[in-house]
């Protein structure tokens, strides 16, 4: 089998959306689809009013093919603060043109302020590694790992766009999708992530390419991209008005600063071009002045996360069957 579905950036790309059916009859929510993590949970009959703020709610009393699973609870914290927490129903869920009957459906009892004030935002699609999955006392698998053994082929790409929906496409590579070859790389899934290591990068169309490893998440559930402080001052270095604002917490510009390219490198000799303009994340004053950088620091998280920010820029291959990822221009 194939699948495909189509992914809506909201708001300055903060995050995208994509349609999934739960249950019989379907119930249509839309969920953040994100390869950072692995729990698929949603908003629910069960999550309290004066939490709910215009999600579509999962209701497993009105769905014939719910059943619970008794004893299972969650509790997950993203690297932003944000968390959530709550019980298991199995149901069926469709997206894209695939089907899995018995899906571990995560219903919240509880979210925190982050995902209520996320209005459009009816839960989160884990496709990182089931190792992480947050359901005890047993671990659920992830909706791509249901329907892997199905697929023609063991994995899905991810096509976001700046400003225009793109797609995820599941159990094939759509050539159409990309300009020139698939560069891929290891992944190292012992963290459960989809971590893998740059050998470098360089600043600006004619500038000097710096030979400096950079291990990181390929993560559609980060809105940016969060490198090492010293590749961070380095680039900013070149942007005219450029500082860390601490009332802020990162580094913030001019809206009208020009911003030079960031070129990431993947394996020996290939690089994604991420275009000044995608590193200009959003204003931070009602005037529109200054805004926030798209690359920060990823001080204190252990790792890098090459979010949408790069990803955007970038056609990308999920490769469970080998472990790998694929990244080629578009
Ligand atoms: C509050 N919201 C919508 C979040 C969505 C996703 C994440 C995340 O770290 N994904 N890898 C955090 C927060």
């Amino acid at each position: 089998s194939t699948g495909s579905v189509v992914t809506t950036p909201q708001q300055y790309d903060v995050e995208y959306l994509t349609p999934v059916t739960i249950g019989t009859p379907g119930q249509n929510l839309e969920i953040d689809i994100d390869t950072g993590s692995s729990d698929f949970w949603v908003f629910s009959s069960e999550t309290p009013k004066s939490q709910v703020n215009g999600q579509t709610c999962y209701n497993p009393k009105k769905s014939s093919t719910a059943k619970k699973l008794d004893g299972a609870t969650w509790e997950i914290e993203y690297g932003d603060g944000s968390s959530s927490s709550g019980d298991v129903y199995l149901d069926k869920v469709k997206m894209g043109g695939l089907n899995f009957s018995s899906q571990a459906i995560e219903a919240a009892t509880r979210v925190s302020d982050e995902f209520t004030e996320d209005t459009n935002n009816d839960g989160l699609m884990g496709l990182a590694f089931g190792l992480i999955n947050q359901v005890r006392p047993q671990k659920q698998k992830t909706f791509f790992e249901n329907l892997q053994p199905s697929l023609d082929k063991p994995l899905f790409t991810a096509d976001l766009k700046s400003g225009a929906p793109g797609h995820f496409n599941f159990g094939y590579i759509d050539k159409n999708a990309y300009t020139g070859s698939i560069t891929y790389t290891p992944v190292n899934s012992t963290q459960g992530f989809w971590m893998w290591t740059s050998p470098g990068y360089t600043i600006g169309a004619s500038g000097k390419f710096k030979s400096s490893p950079i291990q990181g998440i390929a993560d559609t559930g980060t809105t940016l991209l969060l490198l090492p402080s010293s590749v961070v001052t380095a680039y900013y270095k070149k942007v005219s008005g450029a500082g860390y604002d601490s009332s802020n917490s990162g580094y913030v510009f001019p809206c009208d600063a020009t911003l030079p390219s960031f070129y990431v490198s993947v394996g020996d000799s290939a690089r994604i071009k991420i275009p000044g303009q995608y590193m200009s994340y959003a204003p931070v004053d009602s005037q529109g002045q200054n805004c926030f950088g798209g690359m920060q620091s990823d001080d204190g998280i252990g790792f890098s996360i090459f979010g949408d920010v790069f990803l955007k820029a970038a056609f990308v291959v999920f490769d469970a069957g080998k472990e790998r990822l694929g990244l080629a221009a578009k």
